[in-house]
C-alpha cells in the first residue's frame, strides 16, 4: 500500500499537443482519489501516466519515495482496472483471476488462497467456474475488480469502471467499490469518472482538472461549499451552480453585492475596501435559493419552465436569448409555479463571490 507524489508532472503528445502540465499532487495511503473534468482534459492520460502505460514528457512520479518514471508498468504495484472489463472470454471466472498469478509463478496453494479471498470479497464466490458471456455487465466489472485484488497491489487505477453498464447495475456496483474500499482500508486508489456522484459518494478527495492543470483538490464538500474558482463553482453539482454578475457596495467580514438586472445579496465571504466598486460574479446553487416575498431580494423573474420530480422541483426562469436561465430547486412538488413572477434571496452562507474568477474566500 502507497504513498504517491506526483511533481511537476507534463504531458505533450508527439512534441507539440500539451495536454498537461505542472501537475502537483500527493496522494497518501489508503485515499480514493478521483480525477474528474471535462472532456479531453487529461484525466485518463494523467492516469496511464501513473499506471505507466503513458510515458511522462516532464516531471517526477514518486511511489513511496521511488521515482517511477522509468519503472516499467508490470514493476509499479499498480493494478488498473478498465472501463471495458478486458476479460479473457475463453477464461472462465477463476482462470482469469488467477491468470497474473500464473504468469507469476506463484504456487497452486496461494492462487487458490488468492482467488477465493477476493471472490469472497466481491462476492463471486458461485460464478467462479462461469465464462465472462454468462455474467452481467456488473459481474464482470467485479471480475475484472478481482483479477487487480489477487495481485495485492500497492494502488488501485480505476478507468471510469462504471460507465458501460445501465443506471440501477451502475448505483448497485459503486456501492460494492464503496464497500470494497471499506473492507481495504489502507489501500490506495485512484478512480476516474465522469459521474458526479460517483465522485461525490467515493471520493476522499476529488482532483478537478481543467485548462491542462489542476483546478482545485479537496474533499467533495470542500469543493462544494467553498469552490476556489468559477470554473469548479460550476462544475461541482447539478444542475449547475447560478452565476450572476454585479458590483460589491459592500466590503468587510461580509461582501455586500448589487447585482445586474435589480436585487441585492450579502455574502459570508470577505471583502476589502480596495474591492468596492469590483466588478464580480456571484455564485448560488439552485437548492440554496429560496423563493421569497421580502422586500429585499436577489433576483426575481417569471418561471419559465418547471420540472416537477415528485420530491424536488426545478424552476428555470425566463432569460433572454443566450444568457443562462436561472435555476432554484424547491422541496416538494410544485405544479403550479409556471409563469408565475417570484422572487428568490439566498442566506449569506451559501453565497460565493468571484473577483476575476477567484473566490474571495481564497483571497482574504
Ligand atoms: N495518443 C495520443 N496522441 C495525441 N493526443 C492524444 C493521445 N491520447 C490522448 N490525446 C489527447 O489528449 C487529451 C486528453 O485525453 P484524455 O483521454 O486523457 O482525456 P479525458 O479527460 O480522459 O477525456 P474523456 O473524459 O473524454 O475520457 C485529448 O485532447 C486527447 O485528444
Amino acid at each position: 500500500m502507497a504513498n504517491l507524489r506526483l511533481s511537476n508532472v507534463a504531458k505533450t503528445y508527439g512534441g507539440k499537443v500539451e495536454v498537461l502540465k505542472n501537475i502537483n499532487l500527493d496522494i497518501q495511503q489508503g485515499e480514493l482519489i478521483v480525477f474528474v473534468g471535462p472532456s479531453g482534459c487529461g484525466k485518463s492520460t494523467l492516469l496511464r501516466m501513473v499506471a505507466g502505460l503513458e510515458k511522462i514528457t516532464d516531471g517526477v512520479l514518486e511511489i513511496d519515495g521511488m521515482v517511477v518514471n522509468d519503472v516499467p508498468p508490470s514493476q509499479r504495484g499498480i493494478a488498473m482496472v478498465f472501463q471495458s472489463y478486458a476479460l479473457y472470454p475463453h477464461m472462465t471466472v477463476r482462470e482469469n483471476m488467477s491468470f497474473a498469478l500464473k504468469l507469476a509463478k506463484k504456487s497452486r496453494s496461494e492462487i487458490d488462497q488468492a482467488v477465493m479471498h477476493a471472490a469472497k470479497i466481491l462476492q463471486l464466490e458461485d460464478y467462479l467456474d462461469r465464462l465472462p458471456k454468462a455474467l452481467s455487465g456488473g459481474q464482470r466489472q467485479r471480475v475484472a475488480i478481482g483479477r487487480s485484488i489477487v495481485r495485492d497491489p500497492k494502488v488501485y487505477l480505476f478507468d471510469e469502471p462504471l460507465s458501460n453498464l445501465d443506471a440501477s447495475l451502475r448505483v448497485a456496483t459503486r456501492l460494492e467499490i464503496a464497500q470494497l474500499k471499506e473492507t481495504m482500508p489502507d489501500s490506495t486508489m485512484i478512480y476516474v469518472t465522469h459521474d458526479q456522484v460517483e465522485a461525490m459518494t467515493l471520493a476522499s478527495r476529488i482532483v478537478v482538472l481543467a485548462n491542462k492543470g489542476i483546478a482545485q483538490v479537496g474533499t467533495p464538500i470542500e469543493l462544494y461549499e467553498r469552490p476556489e474558482n468559477e470554473f469548479v463553482a460550476q462544475f461541482i453539482g447539478s444542475p449547475a451552480m447560478n452565476l450572476r454578475a454585479g458590483v460589491i457596495v459592500g466590503a468587510g467580514k461580509q461582501t455586500v453585492v448589487d447585482l445586474d438586472g435589480g436585487g441585492q445579496v450579502v455574502s459570508d465571504a470577505p471583502s476589502r475596501e480596495a474591492d468596492l466598486g469590483a466588478k464580480v460574479n456571484v455564485g448560488i446553487r439552485p437548492e440554496d435559493f429560496q423563493p421569497t416575498d421580502a422586500d429585499s431580494y436577489a433576483y426575481q423573474g417569471r418561471v419559465a419552465i418547471t420540472e416537477d420530480l415528485g420530491e424536488v422541483t426545478l424552476l428555470y426562469f425566463e432569460a433572454p436569448i443566450g444568457e443562462p436561465a436561472v435555476i432554484c430547486k424547491i422541496q416538494g412538488s410544485h405544479p403550479d409555479m409556471r409563469g408565475k413572477s417570484q422572487k428568490l434571496m439566498a442566506d449569506p452562507s451559501k453565497v460565493q463571490v468571484f473577483l476575476e474568477g477567484r473566490s474571495l474566500h481564497y483571497q482574504n
